[in-house]
């Protein structure tokens, strides 16, 4: 067991995805050991060095001190569904065992009926008891959500929330008073200098949580309990290294209404640990655990870009920005 964690030993590793997401292609990452472990770095590649700072502090508490006990032991979890095709839609909604899925719309300007086909798809797949949400990822400006809005909810036969409809928060707290459907904030919290405004302000119902954007899972506890929102806990596309702190928080927060966005392993072609301890959903659940599972050096393959990520994560130890 290590008594420190040696940056240096920090491996990259590079896994492309099944079904492009968020604009990318490819995973890329580190991974770095702590005596309590081990810790996943993957901000995403645009992000500063500012931004980037609270996925490292999330990698080193993986590492160093772990996690708060949970209150439970396995959690719901959604179906994510990418925007593909109605056929591929109904195809995950119909087997990924899980019993919420949630939809990427308005993926392009033109989208609608392809957004319309694919929630009427998901809900074909998944059938009547099932819950629908969807995430606009911050594309509609208040009109057009409003218009969208509810021509999504017959096409889904309800839908459980709309994720992220608008870009700011002034615009979520409208387009809230004028739909039916509940509001969740997701960009609105991890990516906002005051996540506790969407609260204030009245914008949202849910709140969306990510643990490494916030900073790890203590940090995103108080982001909840600040919040005094409902809280649907969601990955940063991690692999099961970085799930697994997804699952700690969600294992953690006194009360957890929604299913969590930690299905996404599915997304990726493939994982850094083997077999049974890589964090695919069984029959719609993930388990909690103590610890993040050890990578398995024969499956972790580096990234091409080995020295642009070595020098991001030198610039954030040596600034000591993880101390912020
Ligand atoms: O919430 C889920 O079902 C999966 C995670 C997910 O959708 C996301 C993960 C990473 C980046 C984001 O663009 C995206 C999201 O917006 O929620
Ligand atoms: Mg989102």
């Amino acid at each position: 067991m290590k008594t420190m964690i040696d940056f240096h030993e920090a491996r990259t590793f590079a896994i492309p995805l099944t079904t492009r997401f968020r604009g990318i292609d490819v995973r890329e990452g580190m991974l770095i050991e702590g005596p309590a472990g081990w810790g996943e770095f993957s901000p995403f590649p645009e992000y500063d060095d500012r931004e980037s700072a609270n996925w490292l502090t999330s990698a080193i508490e993986a590492c160093t001190v772990g996690w708060p006990d949970p209150v439970r032991g396995r959690i719901p979890i959604n179906a994510t569904v990418p925007a593909v095709g109605p056929e591929a839609a109904r195809e995950i909604a119909a087997t990924s065992g899980c019993s919420t899925v949630k939809v990427k719309v308005a993926d392009h300007p033109e989208s609608l009926a392809e957004d319309l086909a694919r929630l009427e798809a998901v809900r074909d797949g998944l059938g009547p008891s099932g819950a629908v949400r969807c995430d606009a990822n911050g594309a509609w400006d208040v009109d057009t959500a409003v218009r969208v809005i509810p021509a999504l909810d017959r096409a889904a036969g309800g839908l459980e929330y709309v994720e992220q409809p608008c870009a700011t928060v002034a615009e979520l707290a409208t387009v809230r008073r004028r739909v039916d459907v509940r509001i969740a904030a997701d960009e609105s919290i991890r990516r906002a200098e005051d996540p506790l405004r969407v609260a204030v302000a009245e914008a949202a119902d849910i709140a969306v949580i990510k643990v490494a954007p916030l900073g790890g899972v203590r940090r995103a506890l108080r982001v909840a309990e600040a919040c005094g929102l409902p809280c649907v806990v969601s990955s940063a596309l991690e692999t099961s290294v970085g799930l697994a702190a997804g699952l700690a928080l969600a294992g953690a927060l006194p009360s957890l209404d929604f299913a969590c966005g930690l299905g996404t392993l599915s997304l990726l072609g493939s994982d850094v640990v083997g077999g049974a301890r890589s964090l695919v959903p069984v029959d719609g659940f993930l388990p909690v655990s103590p610890v993040s599972p050890t990578p398995d050096p024969g499956l972790v393959r580096a990234s091409e870009r080995e020295g642009w990520w070595r020098e991001r994560l030198d610039r954030l130890v040596v600034q000591g920005r993880v101390l912020d």
